[in-house]
């Protein structure tokens, strides 16, 4: 079976702080769908954060059937991207100890929603990499690859795959326990 490339990367670049934005680049075929080329440039797409980049930082363990309703409470709003969690060691990040659970119930129940959703996960590093593909390539029929995205929506979702990157050492460290140049190569070699 040939390996399966996530259809998109999404880079994220932490600014200083004093900068306090951060940079977002990405490519991904559900925006490649219906525009052309020259209008991809000039885009901003919205991500819904709060099932991963906010719950991570809750210091009670949250149940997966609330962060489940959660998302799909978000998913009927309309928005067009929503970050379910991220695989990433538990030891730092506890509340996402139950990303993959999260990820089987958006691939096996239909989440209702208004229009198609791409859900984004965290893979910073290869083994997150290695258990969010695990999850994909059991469920393969079940999200739209780039063939189909092509092609259109077919009510399924799209699945995202995400590292983040950092444009402080200090950042680096203390979210991918390497250094700048380290996590780049790391992602070269993945992605
Ligand atoms: C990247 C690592 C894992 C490297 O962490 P590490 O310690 O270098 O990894 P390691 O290879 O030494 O492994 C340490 C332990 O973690 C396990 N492990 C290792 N990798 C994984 C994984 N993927 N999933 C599950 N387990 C994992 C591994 O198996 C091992 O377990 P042990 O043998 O000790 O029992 C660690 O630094 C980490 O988990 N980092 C994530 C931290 C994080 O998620 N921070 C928040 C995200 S950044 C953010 O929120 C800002 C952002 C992105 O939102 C910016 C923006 O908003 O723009």
């Amino acid at each position: 079976m040939a390996p399966l490339r996530p259809s998109i990367l999404l880079t994220r670049l932490r600014t200083p702080r004093a900068c306090s934005a951060s940079l977002r680049r990405f490519a991904t075929t559900s925006d490649v769908r219906s525009q052309p080329q020259q209008q991809l440039d000039n885009h901003v797409r919205l991500v819904e954060v709060g099932p991963r980049d906010g719950l991570q930082n809750e210091k009670k363990a949250i149940p997966v059937a609330t962060k489940i309703e959660l998302i799909e409470r978000l998913a009927k709003t309309g928005v067009s991207v929503i970050e379910g969690g991220s695989f990433v060691s538990p030891k730092w990040v506890p509340q996402m100890d139950n990303s993959s659970q999260i990820m089987e119930h958006i691939l096996t129940k239909h989440i209702p929603s208004p229009s198609p959703i791409t859900y984004s996960f965290l893979a910073p590093n290869a083994r997150g990499v290695a258990d969010a593909t695990a999850i994909l390539q059991k469920h393969q029929g079940a999200y739209l690859n780039q063939t189909d995205a092509l092609k259109g929506d077919n009510g399924k979702p799209m699945m995202e795959l995400a590292v983040f990157a950092a444009a402080t050492e200090s950042f680096s460290q203390k979210n991918l326990n390497c250094d700048i140049a380290t996590s780049l190569e790391r992602f070269r070699d993945w992605y």
